[in-house]
């Protein structure tokens, strides 16, 4: 026994003094440079708090450049030009990038994370999971589709709760405009000073039943409280026009949804809506007030609305989706529902519009929509686009999406990020981000534009339902690696953070 102890005695000295020899050199590193937390981070994959990355393609305010980002607890302190140089530091940790484009991180104001009520549909963890696994590094949900719907300061309250601890990215609110509260000011006054970013509205029935739709006389009544706190009133634009019957081959068939839903449905609620944006022109009586038109489809008439309106000054934007870009009427397949959303995918004539809107700026900005079911109400077996649930699941593929037929187009990846990021953020009214500027929030997607990829069950998908998607078993390209969000690294090779560490963006 002796004998033993005797012969293990060195081993264990060697090993104590080992270990005190690491924790004190440690705790002194940690005492030189408080920036280098040694403590793990679970909110990152990424252990620093102060660190360059560095790239041959960054997409900054200035253009693309070739140089090197700042991150210092999560904001950009600095931008240089120069791929691998950095500033006088030693001890940061330094990403070296190499050709992979570091862009500013998408901000998807259009999406539907229906918690709490109808998590079976989409959630605060499966919906910001997908996000930032497609570079997308805030949200702003809808107040509908989940139950009950956002139309109070009690029901925004609600979705705070759920959210805590359970957002992988930041994430905005758009509180409802429905008729019970559009005659309300104090509840609608309340919502607003409990921080939504604005206010949403249907001109038609929403499928929601406690999220009825409202008229143009709601609207102004909206329109005048928003004046006031300066925020933007949401429109899902579509007004239901008398119909002429006409069979075009029963409910399976594309086209019998196409002809239920016309462009004259758009046209007749923009048209409403230009009559009173008017008013938000400098000096008009809604001054401070904002329209915003949600998902275009019609590229002609209701598009002409709004560039007339936009000339003649009046204060409001339009947005379209990824969907309207990427297919047209003529290709969706006989039962295929994955397609069905309202308004509908038009024809490639007004596709091939619709790109040219973009690429001109006459659309200001892009959104997903992204509104999933229970596979169930999508009707897949039976295949009736009258009966099954309208929504595109689309949120983790914004990105790739739009670039993959962007590209054929002329987008560029300036295009991106005024589409994606800088345009949304100024909308949405979020200061701090969208772009990579000096003082803004470190909200970065780090991608690689020229590596295609097949949508099949081999990708790391992280939509709730992947078999709601109209993109799966497409071939893409681009390939998101790494998202930041406010300097976490919140997604990396198909793995997410430890801990969810989004917050909620509340406006003042
Ligand atoms: N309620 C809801 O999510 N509706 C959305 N789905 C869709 O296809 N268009 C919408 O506005
Ligand atoms: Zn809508
Ligand atoms: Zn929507």
């Amino acid at each position: 026994m002796e004998r033993f102890v005797w012969r293990v005695l060195p081993f264990l000295t060697f090993l104590v003094s080992f270990i005190v020899f690491f924790y004190l050199q440690d705790s002194y590193r940690a005492q030189l440079h408080p920036q280098v937390k040694l403590t793990e981070n679970k909110c990152s994959l990424l252990h620093h708090r102060h660190f360059w990355i560095t790239s041959k393609r960054i997409v900054t305010p200035q253009g693309i450049i070739s140089g090197s980002v700042e991150i210092k607890e999560g904001n950009i302190i600095s931008v240089i030009e120069g791929y691998g140089k950095q500033g006088n530091s030693k001890h940061e940790e330094v990403i070296d990038y190499g050709d992979a484009v570091v862009m500013p991180g998408l901000i998807d104001v259009h999406v539907h994370l229906d918690e709490p009520g109808r998590t079976a549909w989409e959630g605060f963890d499966t919906g910001t999971r997908a996000a930032a696994a497609g570079g997308v590094t805030t949200v702003v949900d809808m107040p509908l589709n989940n139950h009950p719907t956002t139309v109070s300061k009690e029901t925004l309250k609600l979705k705070l709760e759920a959210a805590e601890n359970r957002i992988y990215v930041d994430v905005g609110f758009w509180g409802g405009l429905i008729p019970e509260n559009a005659l309300n000011t104090s509840i609608l006054e309340g919502l607003l000073s409990a921080g939504v970013l604005g206010l949403k509205s249907f001109m038609c029935p929403s499928g929601i039943s406690d999220f009825p739709m409202t008229t143009i006389h709601h609207i102004k009544e909206g329109l005048s409280v928003l004046a006031k706190y300066r925020r933007p009133l949401y429109v899902h634009s579509e007004i239901q026009q008398h119909l002429e019957l006409t069979d075009k081959g029963g409910p399976r068939t594309y086209l019998t949804y196409l002809h239920t839903r016309p462009p004259s449905w758009e046209e007749a609620a923009i048209k409403e809506l230009v009559g009173v944006t008017k008013d938000t022109r400098i000096g008009g009586p809604l001054e401070g007030a904002h329209v915003h038109i949600a998902h275009l489809s019609d590229s002609s008439a209701s598009l002409d609305l709004i560039k007339e309106a936009k000339s003649r000054g009046d204060s409001i934007s339009v947005e379209t989706c990824p969907h309207y870009l990427a297919f047209s009427s003529e290709e969706i397949p006989n039962g295929d529902t994955r397609f069905k959303c309202s308004p509908p995918i038009r024809d490639a004539y007004n596709k091939g519009k619709l790109w040219k809107a973009v690429l001109e700026g006459h659309i200001d900005l892009l959104s997903s929509d992204h509104s999933p079911t229970l596979p169930q109400l999508k009707l897949l077996e039976e295949g009736d686009f009258l009966k099954a649930w309208g929504g595109i699941s689309s949120l983790q593929f914004d990105l790739p999406v739009t670039w993959s037929y962007g590209k054929k187009h002329g987008l560029t990846l300036e295009h991106l990020s005024l589409l994606w990021s800088k345009k949304p953020a100024t909308f949405a009214g979020i200061e701090s981000k969208g772009s990579i500027a000096v003082g803004n929030h470190a909200d970065i997607v780090v991608w690689k534009p020229e590596v295609e990829f097949e949508l099949n069950e081999h990708y790391p998908v992280f939509l709730k339902h992947p078999s709601l998607s109209a993109y799966m078993g497409r071939r893409l390209s681009g390939e998101v690696l790494e998202t930041f969000v406010r300097g976490n690294l919140v997604f990396k090779k198909g793995k997410h953070a430890p801990a969810a560490c989004g917050v909620p963006i509340l406006a003042k």
